[in-house]
């Protein structure tokens, strides 16, 4: 049921030197009929939750070849020349940046990606070369929303919250979006490929190619990989969740290492929420449990200005960077 990412079995979540692995295959398919296989996963999933913020899921339903074409596919897209590709950016003041970026020249973070947000969104760039990208690449976002879904109802009861209750807080999907990324390859001098961050938004799903790269750090000291694994998906759980449970569950910090000698290729699922919803710790991991809120009430949408503004206008002062706990109550 759940094994370590670095390859060896264990019944616990956080054995093993990778980020657990959780087999969803009992949520998929009708063969679990005591619900002991589910009730095995949830407690892997809850476990590395509160312990990591970080897993990998295998047997999730989204096709391997999917995935493995989709990152055939942006590769191709990246290596074509950059004239080319900048055909593929949003237009000059575009309402979002939809399409292909390369990280500005100041950025620490040495990447390019590609932007998507829903297949129905107005802002989406239309991805015509190579000919298959925008059918494969709207596909997986479907089928991610899908694992975005089903991760959401497995925390919301991993955290014993109502039946149904973080889907209907969240049940507005036009928030969602995707990034394909190609990280360049280490120089001698630096390999960073996103410095070390925690995700605004709910869950994160990342597949991979076998590249390696991205880490989970664990108790603000060690440095975990996120080991490649076929066909698995990496999960994170973003500052959202973190909130409304009160600490209870990690939006872990994580980065992306560039490997020496090639690129790395990967897609980054955003399973978001609405600017317009408030967020806040839920009285469950509060009032009910005796203790005070971690953090006070914000705006999603104005939490999201201001980590973009990190970005665009990034502070002299790497302190004065907002990060979650902007909303922190000491
Ligand atoms: O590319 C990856 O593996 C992770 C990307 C990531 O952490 C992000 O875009 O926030
Ligand atoms: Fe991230």
């Amino acid at each position: 049921m759940v094994q370590s990412s670095s390859g060896s079995s264990s019944s616990s979540a956080s054995a093993g030197n990778g980020i657990p692995v959780v087999d969803l295959s009992p949520f998929l398919t009708a063969a679990d009929e005591t619900g002991k296989k589910k009730r095995k996963a949830m407690e892997a999933v809850k476990e590395a939750c509160s312990e990591y913020g970080f897993f990998q899921i295998i047997n999730h339903g989204v096709p391997t070849t999917l995935m493995d074409r989709a990152l055939q596919l942006s590769s191709t897209f990246f290596d074509f020349p950059d004239d080319e590709k900048r055909n593929f950016s949003a237009p000059p003041g575009a309402p979002l940046p939809a399409g292909y970026s390369r990280q500005p020249l100041h950025s620490p973070d040495k990447n390019e990606y590609l932007l998507m947000f829903p297949p129905s969104s107005p802002f989406n760039v239309s991805l015509t070369r190579p000919s298959e990208l925008g059918d494969v690449a709207e596909e997986v976002f479907s089928c991610l929303s899908k694992t975005g879904s089903l991760i959401e109802g497995i925390i919301n009861d991993c955290l014993g919250l109502p039946a149904g209750f973080l889907s209907e807080y969240n049940s507005d999907r036009n928030w969602d979006f995707m990034t394909a990324l190609r990280y360049f390859p280490a120089t001698e001098e630096e390999d960073n490929g996103i410095a070390p961050h925690q995700d605004g938004n709910c869950v994160t799903f990342v597949f991979q190619d076998e590249a390696g790269g991205l880490e989970v750090c664990r108790n603000g000291v060690s440095w975990i990989p996120a080991t490649p694994q076929p066909g698995a998906i990496v999960v994170n759980v973003g500052d959202v969740i973190q909130v409304l449970s009160n600490n209870k569950f990690k939006s872990a910090t994580h980065r992306v290492i560039r490997p020496k000698g090639r690129s790395r290729y990967s897609y980054a699922f955003f399973y978001n929420l609405l600017g317009e919803k408030m967020v806040e710790p839920l009285l469950q991991f509060t009032e009910h449990l005796g203790e005070l809120p971690k953090y006070r009430k914000f705006q999603y949408g104005e939490y999201m200005q201001l980590r973009m503004r990190n970005k665009s206008h990034p502070p002299e002062n790497p302190q004065d960077v907002i990060h979650i706990t902007h909303y922190s109550i000491n």
